[in-house]
């Protein structure tokens, strides 16, 4: 299965349907808030049934009691990953395990990731937006530290910490990296950004991608492409 989750940010039923038609075997999909927003669960079960995986990135942060009970009904839909915001902290975490444990499907629950800082957050936003003190990378390992000890899968990080998250939680602990650009793309809102050939180089798990693919001249091409890379071929 495919290393590479491609961002389904689409607020059109029929630009997912045509962007989904292009593809001729099983692969991995990001469906976030825009097509949840836009048309509920049911579009979950519409690309379940033609077979792709889906990471479900809504980000949950809140009280652990309501990530807790929202995570047991996200488990429900059977989808093969879902989110949250580490800085919820290790109640919240631990509250989400048990729901998604309850809601499990057969025995089998989505693998869960925290968000340690979203790849559009700038050094410069965390230390004096934010206001949390020290470098990027820091900080982002140690929300991954939470996560591990909290019992969650892995974490959405930029390329550029990855490495250190592996060898700070595990090689088996999860790196899903959005932020990935190729070199000739702008970087629009992202600013912790890599491109696919420097993800694989640091060992990153999955790479995120969205509109790199989907607002190429070629989607289908342009995700063949970057697969290859990420497979080494
Ligand atoms: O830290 C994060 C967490 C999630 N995302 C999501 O990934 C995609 C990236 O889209 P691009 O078009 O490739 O920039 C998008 O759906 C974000 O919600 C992220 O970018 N960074």
């Amino acid at each position: 299965m495919s290393r590479t989750m491609v961002a389904l940010d689409f607020s059109k039923k029929e630009d997912v349907m045509n962007f989904l038609d292009k593809f001729d075997k099983p692969i991995y999909v990001k469906v976030g808030m825009e097509l949840t927003y836009a048309f509920g669960f049911e579009m979950i079960r519409e690309i379940k049934a033609r077979g792709h995986k889906i990471f479900l990135d809504l980000k949950l942060h809140d009280i652990p009691n309501t990530v807790k009970n929202g995570m047991k009904n996200l488990a429900k839909l059977d989808v093969d990953v879902v989110n949250l915001h580490a800085a919820g902290g290790s109640a919240m975490m631990k509250a989400a395990m048990e729901g998604l444990n309850e809601g499990a499907v057969n025995g089998k629950r989505p693998l869960c990731i925290a968000v340690t800082q979203l790849t559009s957050t700038s050094q410069e936003a965390m230390n004096e937006e934010l206001l949390i003190p020290g470098d990027v990378k820091d900080v982002v390992i140690s929300y991954a530290k939470l996560a591990k000890e909290s019992g969650l899968d892995g974490v959405v990080c930029s390329v550029h910490e990855a490495r250190a998250i592996h060898e700070a939680c595990g090689a088996d602990f999860l790196t899903v990296t959005p932020g990935i650009r190729l070199s000739s793309d702008s970087k629009d809102d992202q600013k912790r950004v890599a491109t696919p050939q420097f993800a694989k180089e640091e060992g990153c798990d999955y790479i995120v991608v969205g509109r790199s693919i989907t607002k190429s001249e070629d989607p289908y091409k342009t995700y063949n492409e970057i697969e290859a890379i990420m497979e080494g071929k």
